[in-house]
């Protein structure tokens, strides 16, 4: 952290977590809301429950099969399921794993296909997963008896990537249109978690002589009824932006990942007091036509660009508010004085929007939040104190012994075209109970981090994608942003160091 000068914080499900119980519910409830109202889908879905628990982050939708998958590192898919019904494993190889395909190994990242990489996205992979089955329930209800409305025929009809976009489409409006958010900006105490630790840990942060950002997705107006929910406990009339003071910039409406990328997007002055939006020239202050005193003052803030934010000067930008919408990176290291990627580390919660692009293009150090990982580890520390991976070390090595030698029984019988029946027949038995006994094992062993999806950072015995893709982008990773107030801001973070197989003692 020494050479690190900025510390930015994403801030939906970064710094602020919201409550599945009741956010995603939310989300859910509406989503159906637009599906049956704007889409035409059949009315029986507003009865429809969401159940927080059964999604995880790291799957990878079908949208063309309604299949829900998730996968290893090397993109093999360990557990498929069609909506939510279990993929025996002969389908789920012959459909995945065995591909013939020309172009080889299905890459999973076409237009058929939707991670579930953000906490957002889980109740509208459920809800999904109920379309496909209901979809399918209609079309056997349709051809036993008919009798079905326009809007349950018009589903049986609809391919599964069709109903994936228009519930995608749904989600979208929610966040759009303002009922999520509103719903929100009512009572944000039963959405979002407050967090003691907060200011605190983005206090310390900033007496150990670092510069504090904020940079969301959301605009202005939702950005500041979370943080003055999280900073001050307060709501409607009582919000301030007081805590804009806890930060040396604040960019909201940022479009990450674009944001990494897109150096012509315009910046936009945001006046705290009012919310409105002023415009600026590429962030400096603009005089509206008339307003002459707003023209002095944009002066004095010219003259004094830079106080809040060291050099304040990068490629010639000058950047003087508390806080913006929209622009890009290069704003964002002018308000800070960076001159070099490297001096900053951002703190956020989705792979794509927060981390994989601000690392890859501008060299910034990255932290990617996974809240799940609390859950994770309480139930490898269980696993241990049971002793599972010594029971699967050992069952592995059982499995792994009877299966070469059994292997080399078969290739010696083909060599010596002798075989003593019976010693073969004990191998091949032997060798079975061993793979079903391990497998049966591991199988528990994952049950017990999730009854559907297993263990999230493990697909088998393999790393899984998503712990793949968190290994190769973020640079640290924690279940919550507050984690660095136990650190100082000054700490060396040093990787472990790599092992391939041939380093290690046992190969398990
Ligand atoms: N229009 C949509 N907005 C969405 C969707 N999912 C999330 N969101 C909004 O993005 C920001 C995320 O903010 P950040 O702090 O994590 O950068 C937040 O305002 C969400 O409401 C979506 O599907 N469509
Ligand atoms: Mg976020």
């Amino acid at each position: 952290m020494q050479h690190i000068t900025a510390v930015g914080f994403d801030m939906d499900y970064t710094l602020a977590i919201y409550k599945p119980e009741t956010f995603e519910v939310l989300a859910y409830t509406l989503t159906c809301e637009k599906l049956v109202n704007v889409y035409g889908y059949p009315r029986e879905i507003l009865e429809y429950r969401y159940d927080h628990e059964y999604m995880v982050r790291g799957l990878v939708v079908d949208k063309k099969r309604g299949n829900i998958l998730k996968m290893d590192r090397h993109k093999y898919v360990k557990v498929a399921r069609h909506g939510f019904r279990p993929m025996d494993a002969e389908t789920r190889i012959k459909t995945y794993n065995a591909t013939t395909s020309p172009g080889g190994v299905d890459r999973f990242d076409g237009a058929n296909y939707a991670n579930v990489d953000t906490l957002f996205s889980l109740g509208e992979t459920y809800l999904f997963c109920q379309l496909v089955e209901l979809k399918e329930r209609l079309i056997e209800r349709g051809a036993e008896a008919g009798g079905l409305t326009e809007a349950e025929t018009a589903l049986t009809t609809k391919p599964f990537i069709d109903v994936y976009s228009e519930i995608r489409a749904s989600v979208d409006l929610c966040h759009r249109d303002g009922s999520l958010k509103a719903a929100v900006a009512d009572d944000p105490e039963k959405y979002i978690h407050r967090d003691d630790a907060l200011v605190p840990m983005l206090e310390a942060l900033r007496s150990a002589g670092k510069k504090v950002f904020l940079l969301t997705n959301s605009l202005w107006d939702f950005t500041n009824v979370v943080m003055n929910h999280l900073v001050h406990g307060a709501s409607g009339e009582d919000k301030t932006a007081e805590w804009t003071e806890l930060f040396d910039a604040v960019v909201t409406g940022s479009c990450k990942p674009g944001f990494f990328e897109n150096e012509r997007a315009a910046i936009f002055e945001v006046d705290v007091q009012t919310s409105a939006l002023k415009n600026t020239d590429d962030g400096a202050p603009m005089t509206p036509i008339g307003a002459s005193a707003a023209a002095s003052q944009a002066d004095a803030f010219l003259a004094t660009a830079g106080a809040r934010a060291g050099t304040g000067k990068n490629d010639g930008v000058a950047m003087h508010a508390k806080a913006y919408q929209g622009g890009s990176y290069r704003h964002l290291h002018s308000m800070l004085g960076v001159s070099s990627g490297a001096q900053v580390l951002y703190v956020g919660d989705h792979i794509y929007g927060d981390i994989l692009r601000s690392k890859k293009t501008l060299g910034w150090r990255t932290m990617l939040v996974v809240p799940e990982l609390a859950h994770e580890m309480e139930c490898l520390e269980r696993a241990v104190e049971e002793d599972t991976p010594g029971k699967l070390r050992d069952l592995r090595r059982r499995r792994t012994a009877l299966e070469d030698a059994l292997q080399l029984a078969e290739f010696q019988m083909s060599v010596e075209k002798t075989m003593d029946d019976d010693a073969y027949d004990a191998l091949v038995k032997d060798a079975t109970e061993a793979r079903l006994a391990h497998r049966e094992e591991l199988r528990r062993m994952h049950a017990e981090f999730h009854p559907i999806w297993g263990q999230m950072m493990k697909a088998g015995n393999q790393n899984s994608r998503f712990a793949h893709q968190l290994e190769r982008y973020a640079c640290l990773y924690t279940s919550h942003a507050r984690n660095l107030l136990a650190y100082s801001p000054a700490k060396s973070y040093r990787g472990l160091s790599d092992a391939m197989p041939h380093d290690m003692d046992e190969n398990v």
